[in-house]
């Protein structure tokens, strides 16, 4: 297998874009990563979506996609799997270059979430849960976390206020992130305040339903320098599931896929946990970043809000989250959040990130997307990669 590299990066803001649509926002953000890389040809357009069909109906993304960046006549495909489509997309694109398969792929993750129809992508975004266990009995997403928090503050004795740490940090960051959604700090106060959506889970627990697409160009390391003066390996995008429903968990509380993707993801990159400076965690919950920490070997079981409380997950910690301010804070495109972290992993490696958000020496870069309750888990690790 060949090794590959990230050569170009794109995004567009993460917003209620009323204004756009699906391919507008697709075709922005492939676009301005071609651009980055400085290609005008592909040859494999990749594009991570949930929710197009039954929210825009348009599905067959990949050849609409490919037509409006200007890119016919290409390989050009849809990848799907819920909140995770967008990192599996990247694995598909990674796995493409890898086998020589094709030379430059372009992975693009694009969601348009708002909707003009009250509850509509509540219930759309539930179809990511056990359409005849979860979904049909009533559980969002919302509630199926709340469930997980609910447990969590019993099983380890943490109060629901303890989880604020979370959305300051997500908050703090993304206030310095001119793409992201949110750009308001939160206080201990206002979270304690904040309307409750399915308790414990209160509005600053959760990500907002939002709009946005992110891109990535990929090639073979070795064409790597001649595109990009910061080009970036892929040590490691390893993808790995659990039981969709959470029922069938022997402890709901530890997220098996997580454990097992992340896992994979060290071994494959030949580092531990400790060697990772920066991790993109999918929070879409408060409850989600603690259990994530858990899972990917930051934290014993039932002590992630407390690291959280000690400072240990901001910049100056010892392992910074949500760096752009996380799905919380940045917000949540479903299909497009696995790229957003990535691109956001390379800006931290290649220190372009905002000057109030640039982490310090970072040598491993992680980010973790997660679809549905944990059921399908996309871990990717970065490094820069080294001129021969
Ligand atoms: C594996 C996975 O990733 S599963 C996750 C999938 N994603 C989800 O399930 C989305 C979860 N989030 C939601 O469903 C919604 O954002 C909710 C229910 C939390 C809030 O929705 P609503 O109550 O309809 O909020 P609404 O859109 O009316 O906004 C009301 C206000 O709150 C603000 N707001 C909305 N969502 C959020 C949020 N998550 N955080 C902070 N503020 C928010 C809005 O900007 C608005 O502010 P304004 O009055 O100053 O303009």
């Amino acid at each position: 297998m060949r090794d590959v590299a990230i050569v170009g990066i794109g995004q567009t803001p993460v917003r209620e874009h009323w204004d756009k649509g699906v391919r507008d926002l697709a075709v922005e953000a492939v676009l301005d990563a071609m651009a980055d890389a400085h290609i005008e040809r592909a040859d494999a357009l990749y594009v991570g979506n949930m929710l197009s069909g039954k929210l825009s109906g348009q599905e067959h993304l990949g050849a609409l996609i490919a037509d409006y960046a200007g890119l016919e006549g290409i390989e050009a495909v849809k990848v799907e799997a819920a909140c995770g489509s967008a990192a599996a997309t990247l694995r598909q694109a990674v796995l493409a270059v890898q086998s020589g398969a094709v030379n430059i792929a372009i992975a693009v993750g694009v969601e348009k979430l708002t909707e003009m129809t009250s509850g509509c992508t509540t219930n759309a975004l539930a179809m990511a849960s056990d359409g005849d266990y979860e979904a049909e009995m009533g559980l969002s997403f919302v509630a199926i976390n709340a469930l997980l928090m609910q447990r969590y503050m019993y099983e380890y004795g943490v109060d629901k206020d303890d989880f604020a740490a979370f959305t300051i940090n997500a908050h703090a960051n993304a206030a310095h992130n001119p793409n992201a959604m949110f750009r308001n700090r939160i206080t201990r106060e206002q979270y304690a305040n904040a309307k409750m959506i399915a308790s414990p889970i209160n509005l600053l627990d959760s990500s907002p339903i939002a709009d946005g697409a992110a891109a990535v160009v990929i090639m073979p390391a070795d064409m790597a320098f001649d595109f990009s003066d910061k080009p970036l390996r892929v040590a490691a995008c390893e993808v790995a599931t659990d039981t969709i429903a959470l029922d069938n968990r022997a402890n709901p509380l530890w997220l098996r896929g997580v454990e097992c993707s992340a896992r994979k993801a060290y071994r494959k990159a030949g580092i531990t946990p400790e060697q990772v400076r920066v991790f993109e965690v999918h929070d879409a919950f408060s409850i989600m970043a603690a259990l994530s920490l858990e899972a990917s070997g930051f934290a014993e079981p039932g002590t992630a809000v407390r690291l959280a409380n000690e400072g240990e997950i901001t910049r100056e910690g010892r392992i910074p989250i949500a760096t752009f301010g996380g799905l919380k804070g940045r917000g949540h495109p479903v299909g497009a959040t696995g790229i957003y972290q990535v691109v956001e992993a390379a800006l931290q490696l290649r220190g372009e990130a905002p000057e109030a958000l640039q982490v310090d020496d970072v040598e491993y870069a992680m980010a973790q997307n997660i679809g549905g309750s944990g059921a399908t888990v996309v871990t990717t690790i970065l490094e820069r990669l080294e001129r021969k």
